[in-house]
């Protein structure tokens, strides 16, 4: 059994206009998807900003209300908070948020922000939480001292780390990682991710990693999916996505990282025209009415693509 199971979640939030205040649209921020989460994994969610990812992500820690579907947890729906109290849930699913900044209170000292899930869940004696919280400094290889300082007296890359650390404080079985690294310089990056992957290893957590950067996602996942307009567009291996993608938008996406190599540039640069031309000539391939991602179609064990006539693995 799965983790993680989400089974046709759909998140819609009303629209709301007139005298009278009524619905008279919805906004479908996720419209019906399915993935499970593995124990120790770390499964990937990418797309472009507005596709439905933090809110999934959101609706996984309870942050977020679902409309219809569920996410079961180890078999268990966890969509309703009652449930979720019951199974001590929120201790084991924990969220690391892109903003270090705004998600650390600024009035509070580092040792406190890390101290306040651990309270919430275990009965420590203040010895017990400051070596503790100290325990978890050392392990995102924060400096002594971290403890009594306030979150601005950090860089980015450190109020990261302090995060981490705020995560992982309750021993979670699952951290929802929004954009952790996306507010980062790129040597800083590789910093927070690896030791994301050292602790992953060490405790056993399992991240559901989401981000728009397709070159981050494949430093730390087997797995993903590719969210657009609040639907996956395609599933599959790290090999399925960046060897054999099928769907336009994996395509288009792909073709926008940048190649550090200057003679690629040229190539690159018709690749992508390349992409732009087949996203406006033949949409009607790929999306249904009103630009609705169609229904997934399995290619493989493992490669699941959004297409209305599937085509041959590989044959792109
Ligand atoms: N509380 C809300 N009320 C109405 N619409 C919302 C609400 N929260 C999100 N949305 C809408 O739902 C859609 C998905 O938003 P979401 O934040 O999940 O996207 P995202 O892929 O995480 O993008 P980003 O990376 O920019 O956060 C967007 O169109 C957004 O405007």
């Amino acid at each position: 059994m799965a983790l993680i199971e989400i089974k046709n979640l759909k998140i819609h939030y009303p629209i709301r206009s007139g005298f009278f205040n009524r619905v008279t649209d919805q906004v479908l921020a996720v419209d019906g998807i399915n993935f499970n989460i593995e124990a120790g994994e770390t499964y990937g969610l990418i797309g472009e900003s507005g596709s439905g990812k933090s809110t999934t992500g959101k609706a996984i820690v309870g942050l977020e209300k679902v409309t219809s579907g569920q996410i079961l947890y180890n078999g268990q729906d966890i969509t309703n908070a009652r449930t979720r109290k019951q199974i001590h849930y929120n201790k084991d699913v924990q969220m690391i948020f892109q903003d270090s900044l705004s998600s650390l209170n600024p009035r509070k000292r580092i040792g406190d922000i890390i101290a306040e899930p651990i309270r919430n869940f275990q009965n420590l004696t203040t010895d017990e939480e400051k070596h503790r919280v100290q325990e978890l400094l050392d392990i995102v290889g924060m400096p002594a001292g971290a403890m009594n300082k306030y979150p601005h007296e950090f860089s980015g890359g450190q109020r990261q780390r302090i995060g981490v650390a705020r995560a992982v404080a309750t021993n979670p079985k699952l951290v929802i990682a929004d954009e952790p690294v996306s507010a980062l310089d790129l040597s800083v990056q590789a910093q927070v991710l690896n030791f994301m992957k050292r602790i992953q290893e060490e405790y056993g957590i399992s991240y559901l990693f989401i981000s728009h950067d397709l070159g981050v996602v494949k430093h730390m996942c087997k797995n993903m999916a590719i969210m657009h307009r609040g639907r996956f567009v395609e599933i599959g291996t790290r090999e399925d996505i960046y060897q054999h993608p099928q769907h336009i938008y994996t395509k288009r996406l792909l073709s926008a990282i940048p190649d550090v190599n200057p003679s690629r540039r040229e190539i690159d640069k018709k690749n992508r025209q390349e992409v732009e031309r087949e996203f406006t000539e033949e949409e009607s391939k790929y999306y249904g009415a009103n630009g609705r991602v169609l229904d997934l179609k399995q290619l493989s064990p493992t490669h699941y693509v959004a297409l209305e006539e599937v085509s041959k693995e590989g044959s792109n």
